[in-house]
């Protein structure tokens, strides 16, 4: 739940990404093809295990797989260097088919030497919490019954078995997983250390299939887990940062091993390691793609790609409202704040790194390569840009605050909402507002008149009452406060008005022609 505050303090070289028409589906064989072409603040108003296991062996695939004709795929000599970061989200990975069909968009690109991440396979991150949670109550002798574990057993034995893989692949893991299940269910708790333990199955057994899978279509790869190849992170459990140790670790670890034998590394999204614990950590969920842009950042990559099941980064979120169309380009600080404001398509912290390394980020559709997708850079050209995308955060809890003794007050924020409540009642009244929600209008600042017009009327004219209003610091976002059940209808109408209407275009131009 997040929390929105409005104190009323009186007075208060880049390049078309689209595979070939001959790239898509291998089974058992690779097929190439060409590229063709390659918080907080705003003024007044404030939205505020043991990890050294499976550990890979020295000169092993990593997949049980060894010696496996090498028939192609990114064809690496020695001298050439790692080029791209791809990273493939769970919905990417879901299945069998899909991998190969993720494998196919991998050598869709034979002049590329990626890095792949993979996220656990479709759901498997939830189901391992069920299964976990199941497990904390059900005894002992009934854990092979969770339906959960069940279905993550099936899910990966189908898996193993279409791709034409040998069951040891995943085997250990399969066990180790069982046995966890089982301390849970003897401990009768889950605590997030163990938590986190529990979800990192899931990455560790797409990884090592998807390895296997590469190796055996003739494609040399090498399996790693990141939290074995120096992500080094905080002992946040849950929602861990990576500290700045891990660039130069998994720049020395990916890139020796690299220039040593050149295969397709392909590395756990998602997981860490806890540098004061050594427990395996996780990044918040959606993490795989802070991995993705760590790796790039590390190693110096010509980009970062983002593989998803939606064609980029789209006006709003398309569960919301269908009609949601692609948005060609963003800036680092737009796609921030859109994750930020709880855009699920990309993970908060996930720009940071590629904004620090200045490396581009593609976010594209793999059920649908040959759509552009998202290029996210530093700068944009900002001239015509109106509204980029809506954004909506909903269960947001709003502190109402009116006192006149709160001016150079300031710190009292940080601490828990309760607290928060207690120490301002003190100094003034307080009015806690739940069920509300954020809509934030990303775009362009220097446009906010004309934005915050054309939302207002349309919002007045859906007979909507805008609770709270903030801009602040942010040069790309306006965020308007609505109670949780006018939202919906809200994004819906907003978008119509801005990227369905004709005349947004035609506003711009006649403020174009007032200015110039
Ligand atoms: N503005 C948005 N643009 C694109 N997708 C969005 C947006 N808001 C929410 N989504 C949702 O995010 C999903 C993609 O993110 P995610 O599930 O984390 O991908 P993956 O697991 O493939 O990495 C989409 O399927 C879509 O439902
Ligand atoms: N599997 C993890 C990490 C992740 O990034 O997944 P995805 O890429 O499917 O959002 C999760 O579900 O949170």
């Amino acid at each position: 739940m997040a929390t929105a505050v409005r104190l009323a303090a009186a007075p208060r070289r880049l390049v078309p990404l689209v595979p070939p028409a001959s790239a898509g589906h291998v089974r058992g064989q690779a097929r190439f093809g060409t590229r063709t072409g390659p918080r907080g603040a705003r003024g007044f108003s404030m939205v505020v295990a043991d990890s050294t296991r499976r550990r890979t062996k020295e000169g092993d695939d990593g997949d049980g797989v060894l010696g496996a004709p090498v028939l192609g795929g990114p064809a690496a000599e020695l001298g050439d260097q790692l080029s791209v970061v791809m990273k493939f989200g769970g919905s990417s990975v879901s299945s069998a088919a899909r991998m190969e069909e993720v494998a196919g968009l991998i050598l869709a690109f034979p002049e590329e030497h990626p890095v792949v991440v993979l996220s656990a396979m479709g759901k498997t991150t939830n189901l391992l919490l069920l299964a976990g949670e199941k497990a904390v109550g059900c005894g002992v002798i009934h854990v092979s019954e969770i339906e959960e574990w069940n279905t993550i057993k099936d899910l990966h034995i189908k898996t193993v078995d279409e791709l034409g893989l040998p069951r040891s692949v995943i085997h250990d893991m399969l066990d180790e997983l069982e046995q966890l299940l089982k301390g849970i269910a003897m401990m009768k708790e889950l605590t997030l250390r163990t938590r986190d333990y529990l979800v990192s199955f899931g990455e560790c057994m797409s990884t090592r299939i998807f390895a296997a899978y590469l190796n055996k279509i003739g494609v040399r790869a090498q399996q790693y887990d990141a939290f074995d190849i120096g992500f080094i992170t905080t002992d946040d459990f849950g929602n861990a940062d990576v500290l700045e140790a891990t660039y130069p670790a998994v720049a020395k670890r990916l890139h020796g091993d690299w220039i040593r034998d050149p295969a397709i590394p392909v590395v756990t999204g998602f997981l860490g390691k806890g540098w004061k614990s050594g427990a395996v950590t996780t990044l918040g969920r959606g993490g795989s793609d802070l991995t993705a842009t760590t790796i790039g950042k590390a190693l110096g990559l010509r980009e970062i790609q983002v593989w998803k099941d939606v064609d980029g980064v789209l006006t709003c979120d398309p569960n919301i409202y269908p009609h949601a169309k692609t948005v060609p380009y963003l800036t680092f600080e737009e796609a921030t704040e859109l994750a930020y404001f709880g855009a699920q398509v990309l993970h908060p912290q996930s720009m940071r790194p590629a904004r620090e390394g200045d490396i581009p980020v593609r976010v594209k559709n793999s059920y649908n390569p040959k759509a552009p997708g998202t290029l996210i850079t530093k700068q944009r050209d900002m001239d015509k840009v109106v509204l980029t995308s809506i954004v909506l955060k909903s269960n947001v809890t709003m502190l109402d605050i009116v006192s006149t003794r709160m001016l150079g007050q300031f710190g009292f924020l940080a601490r828990e909402l309760d607290n928060v409540v207690e120490e301002l009642e003190k100094i003034a009244i307080v009015h806690l507002l739940q069920q509300r929600a954020i809509i934030s209008l990303i775009g362009n600042v220097r446009r906010s008149s004309l934005i915050l017009e054309k939302a207002f009327h349309v919002l007045r004219k859906s007979g909507v009452n805008v609770q709270m209003i903030s801009q602040g610091a942010s040069k790309v976002n306006m965020s308007l406060i609505v109670h949780d059940s006018e939202a919906k209808p809200c994004i819906k109408a907003l978008h119509q008005a801005f990227f369905e209407d004709e005349d947004v275009l035609t506003q711009v131009e006649v403020e174009n022609l007032l200015v110039g």
